[in-house]
């Protein structure tokens, strides 16, 4: 951005780049990462952008921040996969998780952060397996430091919603128009699992007393997607306002030219893996998708498109060519054309 607007200030260079990183982000977010999320059908009722709407209140609701967006806790695998670039493991091995709570140093001492990287992209998420939703490094060692006593994630999100007085999982239900059950024999459809709701059976004694948590990420997920129906419900609710209720939402026409989104909407999060590690030179096509499931598996950083930020460049020599300029021009040529002809009437009338 400095190079391109020299004479910008240091807040204007930060303010415009900060601008192209949210909305990189919103794009991956609703175009790349969504749907694998929330499926398809969750992305219909998500819906098509119709413009910024002023009645929409976009702040996070406590259900979304104590309960369903951490549906995510349950997809965390126990290891970190470290791969050299030609995608084995590294000489240090892979990670438990355990050990790399609180050791930044293990990023400048053990190869520098693309090993962690490659590792994301080409080994898959843990699976939802019935019987551990959250791996043991998470229930039984969060943040142990050395002789310290360990954390149990899914008891502080248990406990948290409970300290946030969160409704109980049924009242969600009915609040998704999803049917309410009496007893947990009328949950067969969206959890199969007979073991799973003979266990909350045993633990809750009736539906209406589940927490949200538990019961939303128990639930079997929807056709394509990683969550079940409460959640997914409970999501797009939030993900609609968070992109409907902001008046700086990249789509709106007002943020960006024409030129500048088609710019942004070339971006994939590989992209900004390529530009941000230190020495990737391929990733996969789409890192959201295995390795294995794509043809060709891997491809060279080259050939990913990038965002051309030259069309950031203030008007100058350089962007004589833009849609932007061309369209000033033509509006001051017309402009002056009109004042032309107005004067050559008056001159007309006086004669
Ligand atoms: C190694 C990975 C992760 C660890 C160790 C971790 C750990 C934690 C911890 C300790 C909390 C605070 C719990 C509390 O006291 O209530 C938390 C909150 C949370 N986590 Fe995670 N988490 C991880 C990954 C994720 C992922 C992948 C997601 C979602 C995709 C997620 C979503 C959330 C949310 C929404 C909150 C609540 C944030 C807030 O309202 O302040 N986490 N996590």
């Amino acid at each position: 951005m400095r190079e391109l607007n020299p004479h910008w200030d240091g807040d204007t260079v930060f303010h415009e780049a900060r601008k192209i990183v949210g909305a990189e982000m919103q794009h991956i977010t609703y175009t790349h990462w969504m749907e694998h999320i929330i499926g398809r059908k969750g992305m219909k009722l998500l819906g098509e952008y119709q413009g910024y709407d002023a009645a929409i209140e976009p702040t996070i609701s406590n259900v979304f921040a104590t309960a369903a967006y951490r549906f995510g806790h349950s997809l965390i695998n126990p290891i970190l996969h470290r791969l050299n670039a030609t995608f084995q493991p590294i000489a240090e091995g892979h990670l438990p998780l355990h050990k790399a709570f609180f050791s930044p140093w293990r990023i400048v001492q053990e190869g520098g952060i693309d090993p962690l990287l490659r590792g994301l992209f080409a080994t898959p998420a843990k699976l939802k397996m019935p019987g551990q939703f959250l791996n043991t490094e998470l229930t039984e060692k969060l943040f142990r430091a050395a002789h310290e006593v360990a954390l149990d994630l899914a008891s502080l999100n248990v406990q948290r919603g409970r300290d946030h007085a969160l409704r109980g999982y049924t009242e969600w239900r009915k609040l998704c128009n999803l049917s309410v059950p009496e007893n947990f024999d009328e949950l067969s459809n969206d959890m199969t699992s007979s073991q799973i709701r003979d266990k909350l059976k045993q633990l809750y004694g009736h539906p209406g007393n589940v927490d949200i948590w538990v019961g939303g990420l128990l639930e079997d997920p929807v056709d394509g997607a990683r969550v079940g129906p409460t959640f997914q419900c409970l999501l797009v609710e939030q993900f609609k306002r968070l992109r409907d209720g902001d008046r700086f939402w990249y789509e709106n026409p007002s943020v960006f030219t024409r030129e500048q989104l088609a710019q942004i909407k070339q971006v994939t999060l590989g992209r900004v893996l390529c530009d941000n590690g230190d020495a990737i030179t391929d990733v996969t096509p789409d890192v959201f998708i295995l390795p294995r499931e794509q043809d060709p598996a891997f491809i060279p950083c080259d050939d990913l498109p990038y965002a051309n930020l030259r069309i950031w460049t203030d008007c100058c020599t350089d962007c004589r060519n833009s849609g932007n300029f061309r369209r000033l021009s033509s509006l001051l040529a017309f402009v002056s054309d009109v004042r032309l002809s107005l004067l050559t009437s008056k001159i007309e009338i006086i004669l």
